[in-house]
């Protein structure tokens, strides 16, 4: 059984991430900070440290050096990606950002084990090693069994292989971002860093630094040279979700990467030859984007090498109840709520229903009817899915106003708290005294996340004060 050390220094997320595990069957020790790991532990007789880079005394990252046998990942905000990059740079096999979803969790702590299973533990840094992919296959990443699914597939498996940058296109929740963790996991880059960037979550005025990094004084607040996200990801995969979003300068330093495979960082007169393979994603109409002008033609070219075409869900019509039902047993097993079936009304509804969040907004009815569930069958009331596909549903005791029938929790009881609690705590607890941007930074994520996150938990924006 693989062991691993978590080092942490907030005890909600640390127990959190403990029960998560051991609940996976990892055997699992815990610390609040470097110091205490040392102490107490024998940090290089784990199999994986996971480590919160900002702890009382050393930095996280220093474990990279006391343990260097065991692979280190790093948990970070988004508000800190560039201390992400860093910590890559400093040997870190992998980073996630807080707050991370329960099975993101897991996936990442999967594949850092398998990998060092397959005798590789590499860091991500330096020259290809040429490793097998974990992954023999898009099906073991995605579900998709209807015909428009198997296609997606078979492009897949042809163009992972190959170096050539790829667009994929579908409505938000269609899976892009699967996908594109399909097309990395499947390539000979399998075993060096997928870095995926979101380009609608970071500020237009950060992101160019963000992407290509910057010399020391570069602008107001650039105190030290920083490395970007691109170069981060040499020797791996760039995801670029939302390019749509990316502003017009930043489009013109990422043609220079895609026609020269060489990056300039924001301030600096020299060059350096990156190696990334490219992958970008949208929902947004590309093509009549550079007929207005708000997207660079000779990018989108560049770009649309090759496209992949994810279908929205509704034209997946006999993969609904399939995907149904493997987001049930996830979700079953998370809750010990094992045996949970869907009834036939259920299943019709779910077959009628439009599904214009796609298989996210699936993905989330299933977890929603799962929590509520008192027996073994999720009835269609459960699912409360509207009758005409449109917004998603607040179970009822979490409706507007209705806070105080939430649980309340006590001190103690903190500890016991899932991630997604201490979310929804913490919303429930700031949103009067703090904007939708303060709660947003406080958490480390985006705007967007917030709505979506509030949308998935049932905890949406109060419209009015009163
Ligand atoms: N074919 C699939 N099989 C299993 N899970 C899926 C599949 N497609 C999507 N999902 C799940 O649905 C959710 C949304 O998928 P994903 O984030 O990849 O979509 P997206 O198209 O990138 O969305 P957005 O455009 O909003 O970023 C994720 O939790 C993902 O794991």
């Amino acid at each position: 059984m693989p062991r691993i050390l978590i080092v942490e220094d907030e005890d909600i997320i640390r127990s959190a991430v403990r029960k998560l595990l051991q609940h996976a069957g990892y055997e699992v020790a815990d610390a609040r900070s470097v110091e205490e790991a040392e102490q107490n532990h024998e940090p290089d007789q784990f199999d994986l440290i996971i480590s919160d880079l900002r702890l009382p005394g050393a930095a996280g990252t220093e474990l990279i050096n006391r343990a260097p046998n065991t692979p280190v990942l790093i948990m970070t905000s988004y508000a800190s990606l560039r201390s992400a990059v860093d910590s890559m740079k400093m040997g870190a096999v992998e980073y996630i950002a807080k707050p991370f979803d329960h099975d993101e969790m897991l996936a990442a702590v999967e594949n850092i084990l398998a990998r060092q299973g397959s005798g590789d533990t590499d860091s991500g840094s330096g020259a290809d090693s040429g490793n097998r992919p974990q992954e023999s296959d898009p099906a073991n990443i995605m579900f998709g069994q209807c015909e428009a699914m198997q296609k997606v597939f078979t492009l897949i498996r042809k163009v992972a292989p190959t170096e050539t940058t790829v667009l994929i296109q579908g409505e938000s929740g269609t899976g892009k971002e699967l996908a594109a963790r399909a097309l990395h996991l499947l390539s000979p880059r399998a075993s060096k860093p997928l870095i995926s960037v979101n380009c609608a979550a970071i500020p237009e005025s950060l992101i160019e630094s963000e992407l290509f990094g910057h010399e020391k004084g570069a602008f107001t607040g650039a105190v030290s040279a920083r490395t970007g996200l691109i170069e981060a990801a040499d020797g791996g995969s760039l995801f670029l979700d939302e390019i749509g979003e990316l502003p017009a300068e930043a489009q013109a330093r990422l043609l220079r990467v895609l026609q020269e495979s060489e990056i300039r960082k924001v301030g600096s007169t020299q060059s350096r030859k990156v190696n990334v393979r490219m992958i970008a994603a949208t929902h947004r109409n590309l093509k009549a984007m550079t007929r207005t002008g708000e997207f660079r033609e000779d990018l989108y070219y560049r770009l649309n090498v090759m496209q992949i075409r994810i279908p929205p869900l509704r034209e997946r019509q006999s993969d609904i109840l399939g995907l149904a039902g493997k987001f049930l047993k996830r979700q079953g097993e998370k809750m010990g709520k094992p045996n949970l079936n869907l009834s036939p009304e259920a299943m019709r509804v779910l077959e009628r229903h439009r599904w214009p969040g796609n298989v996210r907004e699936l993905e989330n009815a299933i977890e929603r009817a799962t929590i509520l569930c008192d027996g073994d069958v999720i009835t269609p009331s459960l699912l409360d899915l509207d009758s005409e596909g449109g917004d998603e549903h607040i179970p009822e005791t979490l409706v507007e106003g209705n806070n105080e029938q939430t649980p309340t929790r006590d001190a103690d009881s903190a500890n016991d708290l899932s991630l997604e609690d201490y979310f929804q705590h913490f919303v429930l607890e700031n949103q009067d005294r703090m904007s939708e941007t303060e709660l947003a930074q406080k958490l480390g994520i985006s705007r967007k996340s917030l709505w979506e996150r509030r949308q998935r938990l049932g905890i949406p924006r109060k419209k009015t004060s009163s």
